[in-house]
């Protein structure tokens, strides 16, 4: 009980967010290589030390209330002997950016306090406590961030069929570029429910769509069609725009990385600020789409192959 850890990464909606809590199916990509690590270990006073607050645990903000929350029924469930620890958490992925933070550090956090309370910990329970988190920092959260966070594979997921853990063989290449602009996802969820609760054919139709553009993309990437894989991004960042989830920085970056040859481009996770994920044909081309969107005002930009593992997933 001396010391615990637990690690997680980040994920990248490719097709379906918003669409997903409405029951359409949503395809999200482990970010593997943006990891999250958590560390505890015991302290005099319980303590947080992380690069978005340092100070007591009974001091945590309220924008870190999804984290205090869950350190509160993690604690209440393993600390039956009430000892103060010190809990720092290490990530290099950019908060409210729509690459699942807050589920990565939930995840993160609740290994590694069975870790350091030396439980056991299965993936139910892990999924149980980070969608607990994610309920508080979202709001009606799908459950899809919390699934791809604690996946070393591409996930397909919708409410009714649950999840998929798929893999295919692709030569593209994501360019994630970060925007700088804070997205709410809380906010953004919350603003399509009160859009579609005021025209529920028209924002149903959109739904609807952003759901085959899912099916689509589940197709295109089986067969490897880059190209048409690019079309669909584009389409769906138009729905998305049409849900009132884009700005003009993530509408300048897309463009910049579709003039710059990228096969399409679209918002991802929450929107409205954010992130957008750009496909490119190979690294070469990737780097090409990277270096445009620098210039036209990314702050952070990632690149990730589409295929990252070379061995059929393990997973029923
Ligand atoms: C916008 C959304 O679809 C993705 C957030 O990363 C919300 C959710 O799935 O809970």
């Amino acid at each position: 009980m001396l010391k615990g850890i637990g690690k997680s990464h980040g994920k990248t909606i490719i097709m379906g967010e918003h669409a997903v809590v409405y029951g359409y199916p949503a395809i999200a990509i482990p970010l593997v290589s943006i990891p999250v690590i958590v560390r505890i270990k015991v302290n005099p006073e319980s303590t947080l030390s992380s690069k978005y607050f340092v100070g007591k645990l009974s001091n945590l903000p309220d924008s870190l209330s999804g984290v205090k929350y869950l350190i509160n029924l993690l604690d209440e469930k393993l600390n039956t002997e009430h000892i103060n620890y010190a809990i720092s958490i290490d990530s290099s992925l950019p908060i409210e950016r729509g690459l699942g933070s807050s589920a990565a550090i939930g995840s993160a956090l609740t290994r590694a306090f069975f870790d350091f309370f030396d439980k056991p910990l299965d993936d139910d329970t892990l999924i149980h406590y980070v969608n607990k988190s994610e309920t508080v920092t979202h709001g009606k959260a799908s459950g899809l961030d919390a699934l791809t966070v604690i996946s070393d594979f591409p996930v397909n997921y919708s409410k009714k069929e649950q999840v998929n853990y798929f893999n295919f063989n692709s030569d593209g290449f994501l360019v994630i570029a970060d925007s700088g602009v804070k997205g709410k996802t809380k906010e953004t969820v919350s603003d399509v429910k009160k859009m579609y609760d005021k025209d529920p054919h028209y924002i149903g139709e959109i739904l609807k769509q952003l759901g085959q553009c899912t099916k689509q993309t589940k197709m295109a990437l089986n067969d490897n069609h880059l190209k048409t894989l690019g079309k669909i991004f584009n389409t769906a960042n138009n729905l998305l725009s049409e849900l009132n989830l884009s700005i003009p920085k993530t509408d300048k970056l897309i463009q910049s990385a579709n003039n710059s040859g990228a096969l399409g481009s679209k918002i991802t996770g929450g929107g409205r600020g954010g992130c957008i994920i750009c496909l490119a044909r190979n690294l070469t081309n990737a780097e090409m789409i990277q270096r445009s969107l620098i210039k036209s005002g990314a702050e952070q930009t990632w690149l990730q192959p589409l295929s990252i593992y070379s061995e059929e997933p393990d997973i029923d």
